[in-house]
């Protein structure tokens, strides 16, 4: 058993559900370390400072990752706090990665003023969601709603759905919940509707590769069912090229030993979608991802793939 750390640096970004989520680690680490030191240390990634391009145009996912990882190399900190959805799906082998605590609600959150549901939206609203993944499952489903770009942290696009930019605007549960948003949530949306992001509800924590202390100083706080679900569905998101650039989901459910994973693959405008689902041990998380995966891709996946590589070229 390595010597626990006694002083721990956390680095994060600067939006208020990163923060929330660091600080919500920061005090479990805490009271189970009593005498443990901990600081808070924010940093601005490119993904926070690019607001005006879909971040499936500005670069995908490590976006929001990269400067944390610099500040782990340089050892001006010693872990990086993640929303796991937000890290790719291959991150560089001098890092480890965990997930941290039990899963936040995975699902999709509809928010709006005036109306209750989607079913509720008359023809031709206007829908706020910058994520190719909400788009493809919602429009197959909704083909009379419109759906408009919104970026910017949490915050940012409830005011915008508060100026009227929008009837209606869908974010993660999770992060509303994190923020003590939850009363303006109106429907969570199943995922029979909208199969939510790899990894969404997930904190994840990065520290580098080989530091035995840290990872023992985390290990008490990982939650085995939450631990599984997010390796099956980062096994699909890499046989499934999992990136912002392709709409795909994934989620787990864990129980009793079995896992269940249900995923998707589509085109942004809805017009195709393969969607399946797998059940196995649960010690076989990173295996059924990847049989999943590859079962999608032959129902149709691979099409798609070069479909909107073709689109991107
Ligand atoms: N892409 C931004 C992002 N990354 C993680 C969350 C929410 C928290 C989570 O899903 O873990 C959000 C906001 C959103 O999609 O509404």
């Amino acid at each position: 058993m390595p010597t626990l750390p006694t002083h721990l640096r956390i680095a994060t970004r600067e939006s208020r559900l990163a923060l929330a989520q660091t600080h919500l680690v920061a005090e479990t680490l805490r009271s189970r370390n009593p005498g443990l030191k901990v600081e808070i240390v924010g940093m601005t990634t490119r993904g926070d400072t690019v607001l005006d391009r879909p971040l499936s145009q500005v670069g995908g996912k490590g976006l929001f990752i990269k400067e944390l990882e610099v500040a782990l190399v340089e050892e001006r900190a010693e872990i990086a706090v993640h929303s796991m959805k937000d890290v790719p799906m291959e991150i560089d082998a001098a890092f480890a990665l965990t997930t941290f605590g039990t899963r936040e609600d995975p699902r999709d959150a509809f928010v709006s003023a005036h109306f209750e549901s989607l079913d509720a939206l008359p023809a031709g609203s206007v829908v706020g969601t910058s994520s190719l993944r909400r788009e493809c499952q919602l429009r197959s489903a909704f083909p009379k709603l419109q759906f408009k770009p919104l970026r910017g942290n949490v915050n940012t696009r409830l005011a915008k759905l508060d100026a009227g930019d929008y009837d209606a605007i869908i974010l993660a549960a999770a992060g509303l919940r994190r923020l003590g948003f939850e009363a303006r949530i109106r429907t969570y949306l199943p995922p029979a509707l909208a199969i939510p992001a790899i990894g969404q509800g997930i904190l994840a924590i990065e520290h580098l590769a080989g530091r035995d202390d840290i990872a023992a100083l985390l290990r008490p706080f990982r939650d085995p069912a939450t631990k599984h679900a997010a390796r099956a569905e980062r096994a699909f998101g890499l046989v499934a090229e999992g990136s912002c650039e392709v709409p795909v989901g994934a989620l787990a459910h864990v129980a009793a030993g079995q896992l269940s994973l249900e995923a998707f693959i589509g085109l942004p405008d809805g017009t195709r979608v393969v969607r399946d689902a797998v059940r196995g041990d649960v010690a076989q998380d990173e295996a059924l991802g990847r049989t999943l995966g590859e079962k999608l891709l032959a129902m149709g996946g691979r099409e798609i793939l070069a479909a909107l590589q073709r689109a991107n070229a």
